[in-house]
């Protein structure tokens, strides 16, 4: 009897993740392969890996050789990684242990009433339901919120009362990290604030910021499936605050590579906006989550995106890209994504394209 047929049960809080999977799982399972199958070799063998890690504190250092250390050392993993861990970055450990206990409470309510009581502004997405393949599976849940709906009164937070307040004062602090980093990686390219409006980042404040809440429910299926599916951001600048179960993988030359936990971190990576802005000095990683059979995992996300008729810009010609706002970016990415089932996201903007038909 496959596997699949035991254990499928699922409590009333979890997404009906199994039920809309089951005809992918079951085929994936007579086949022999795993949700995330291309990727399950080196998976068995992975190790996992610290990311280069950033004093913040060391930034604000008087001695102006250790500010430019760090700003040098950030700029290096932004380029080579696209992915670094920050620590001392002042957002403190016991209001991540709240919003922790806060996600938990929120994620266990029935399904239903995430789903459908239009909880914080009807923001949860769960899975993939429209998946044709199991590479497009994703074992998770989330509440994708915009930052200006976080205080509204019309947003609605049901019998969580606690959990309003929390999430202003993580957004504020992971807001104030954002700020901080995409600057000085923005400074390290020649790019200074100068004495009046800041340049960088462009069409980006309060208003136009989203804070996600995930969590990814164990899954006791294949053990490569994936918690969320491999992808690039689509924002300047990802701030991601990750619990000790891990699960997070990144590419590293040509490999994907685990991301080991660290207690107190917070991980920042670059997102396709700043790679384009930076005539790609940056990276925009592709990255993704694995999930676990056995343990529950959540992570709270800042995605730093500007207005959407916000030109992205560069911060020198000549640029590989083609001028394009964010709003544009976002539908080339929703169009693609309708069309194919997959992002192409930057190639899209180069000015000598590499998109096979469109040269
Ligand atoms: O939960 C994680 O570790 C990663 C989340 C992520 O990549 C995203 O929300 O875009
Ligand atoms: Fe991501």
């Amino acid at each position: 009897m496959l596997a699949f047929a035991e254990g499928t049960s699922c409590t009333t809080t979890d997404p009906p993740l199994a039920d809309s999977y089951r005809a992918l799982l079951c085929r994936g399972e007579l086949e022999g392969v795993g949700a995330a199958s291309a990727h399950a070799v080196e998976s068995l063998a992975m190790l996992e890996r610290d990311l280069p890690i950033i004093d913040l504190e060391r930034l604000a250092s008087r001695d102006s050789r250790e500010s430019k250390a760090c700003a040098d050392a950030m700029a290096r993993a932004a380029s080579e990684w696209g992915f670094f861990q920050v620590v001392n970055h002042g957002v403190g450990r016991d209001l991540l242990e709240e919003m922790r206990r806060e996600q938990a409470k929120l994620f266990r309510l029935p399904f239903r009433t995430k789903d459908k009581a239009g909880l914080l502004n009807g923001s949860y997405r769960w899975g993939n339901p429209t998946a044709t393949s199991l590479g497009q599976l994703s074992w998770s849940e989330s509440f994708h919120v915009p930052l200006p709906s976080i205080s509204r009164e019309d947003c609605d937070y049901g019998k969580l009362n606690s959990l309003r307040g929390v999430m202003q004062v993580v957004a504020d602090a992971m807001s104030r990290v954002a700020y901080t980093v995409a600057g000085t990686l923005a400074e390290n390219l020649g790019q200074e604030a100068g004495g009046g409006e800041p340049v960088f980042p462009a069409g980006c404040d309060g208003t136009t910021c989203f804070l996600r809440l995930n969590r990814y429910p164990a899954c006791p299926f294949a053990a490569d499936s994936f918690g969320m599916v491999p992808h690039t951001d689509s924002d300047f600048l990802t701030i991601l605050c990750q619990d000790q179960v891990g699960g997070l993988q990144l590419i590293k030359d040509s490999h994907w590579v685990a991301v080991k936990p660290r207690a107190n971190a917070l991980i920042v990576n670059v997102g396709d906006l700043f790679q384009a802005w930076s005539n790609n000095s940056y990276k925009s990683v592709e990255h993704k989550v694995v999930a676990n059979s056995k343990a529950e995992r959540f992570s709270v996300a800042y995605f730093m995106c500007p207005l959407s008729d916000s030109p992205v810009g560069t911060y020198g010609e000549p640029s590989p890209y083609k001028p394009f706002t964010f709003g544009e970016y976002r539908r080339s990415v929703r169009d693609d994504v309708e069309r194919t089932g997959k992002k192409i996201g930057l190639p899209n903007f180069l000015k000598r394209s590499t998109v096979h038909g469109l040269d």
